[in-house]
């Protein structure tokens, strides 16, 4: 069997180099004739696999992408030549729930947003959403979710209207990029939507650009009293609008859902529907590839000082995942769309939280103890 793959699946030699010739290539630079003979092509989001590319695959069988959005893929075509395809879905879900995390983590602590009062607006209840709706569950911070296609498909949780959305003091949006049908995303933030938004609510998106209007986001931010805007995700990447930085309070170069756990996961995926296809069981796990986790000191008599029963948390939370410091990286780094990929291609290590051995300087009282656990910290 054939394997191309972008070179920035993490470990992609280590997984697929067992089923035969595995070759990479480095992103923006594969060419349709270097499909010829190949029967899987392994890909990330900054691979667009169009008619055009696939134009001399004579064998190609799987085409897999080790993330969880799929508008990279142009499926029609792919369905429509028999071509199986594959997503790695939920592979980073816990990586963006994270990073949404550290951005609330952060307006707590800045009076941008109060936790203990908030309601948090999730949008999109799938992988990502319900990731994020499990950690505000732990720390007792409340929300609603909106996703018309999962309640029209039955799911019984509770799902609000987007009235309700649009008036949270936290909007975060976890949806695809979709452009037709009966859910279209596509600018699903515009201008309308904006003008209605206070300088009291904060905006996340973590998902794909487009789902804002960012032109009218802009103009919205420009004209002053705005809501704070956080951006992991950009309209036309990696060419993005640099000017749109100096409106926003937080900005990253797409890596929400980078985390080392996400980015191994994505490629154990690829890999397990690759060995689907060769008929063989899956032999190689994360656990081969991951290594430990670093242990975290926490002074909880610190933390507790404030009278704030989410201290802990917060701490921790952003000792191990501080999304200020990738915020100011961007910021530093951007000059062009080249540095913006090479910022995502070389994005440092970042790890989940769960597995994290915690020594704190004092016994927490059992709640927070209680707490501090559910995320998935192993206090010592
Ligand atoms: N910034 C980053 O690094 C990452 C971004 N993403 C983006 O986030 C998106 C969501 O990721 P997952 O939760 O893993 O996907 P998912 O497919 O599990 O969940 C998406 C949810 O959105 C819902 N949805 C679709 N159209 C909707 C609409 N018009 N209104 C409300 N809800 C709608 C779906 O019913 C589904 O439940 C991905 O498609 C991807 O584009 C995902 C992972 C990392
Ligand atoms: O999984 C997704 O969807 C994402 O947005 C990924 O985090 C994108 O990462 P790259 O594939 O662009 O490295």
């Amino acid at each position: 069997m054939k394997i191309r793959y972008e070179n920035s699946l993490p470990l992609a030699a280590e997984y697929f180099g067992s089923f035969g010739e595995a070759s990479g290539y480095d992103v923006g630079t594969l060419t349709p004739e270097q499909l010829v003979d190949f029967d899987v092509l392994a890909v990330r989001s900054t691979t667009r696999v169009t008619p055009e590319l696939l134009n001399c695959a004579n064998r190609l069988t799987l085409v897999g992408t080790a993330t969880a959005g799929i508008n990279h893929l142009d499926t029609r075509y792919l369905d429509a030549q028999g071509i199986y395809w594959m997503s790695a879905a939920g592979c980073n879900a816990q990586a963006v729930a994270e990073y949404v995390l550290s951005v609330l983590c952060n307006a707590h602590l800045e009076d941008i947003t109060d936790l203990k009062r908030a309601r948090v607006g999730i949008v999109g209840a799938g992988h990502v959403g319900s990731a994020l709706s499990r950690l505000l569950d732990v720390l007792g911070i409340e929300y609603v979710l909106y996703d018309p296609p999962l309640a029209e498909q039955g799911d019984e949780r509770p799902f609000t209207d987007w009235l309700t959305i649009l008036n949270c003091d936290v909007i975060t949006l976890h949806v695809p990029f979709v452009q037709n049908g009966a859910f279209p995303t596509d600018k699903m933030i515009d201008a309308e939507v904006l003008a209605g938004l206070s300088a009291k609510q904060l905006l996340i998106n973590a998902c794909r650009g487009e789902v804002i209007d960012e032109v009218a986001l802009k103009q919205r931010l420009m004209a002053g009293d705005g809501p704070t805007v956080v951006l992991d995700v950009f309209a036309n990447e990696p060419d993005i609008d640099a000017d749109l930085l100096q409106y926003l309070w937080l900005a990253t170069p797409h890596i929400a859902g980078h985390t080392l756990e996400g980015k191994y996961s994505g490629t154990q995926m690829v890999y397990e529907a690759i060995c689907d296809l060769a008929g063989q069981t899956p032999e190689k796990s994360l656990d081969d590839f991951l290594p430990e986790r670093p242990n975290l000191h926490v002074d909880l008599e610190l933390c507790s000082d404030q009278g704030d029963n989410l201290a802990p948390a917060i701490a921790l939370v952003l000792s191990v995942y501080d999304v200020k410091e990738d915020n100011n990286h961007f910021r530093k780094g951007l000059a062009g769309p080249t540095s913006f990929t090479a910022m995502r291609k070389q994005y440092r290590v970042r790890r989940e939280l769960a597995g994290h051995k915690v020594e704190c300087s004092q016994q927490p009282d059992s709640a927070i103890a209680t707490q501090l656990a559910k995320l998935g910290f192993n206090l010592k």
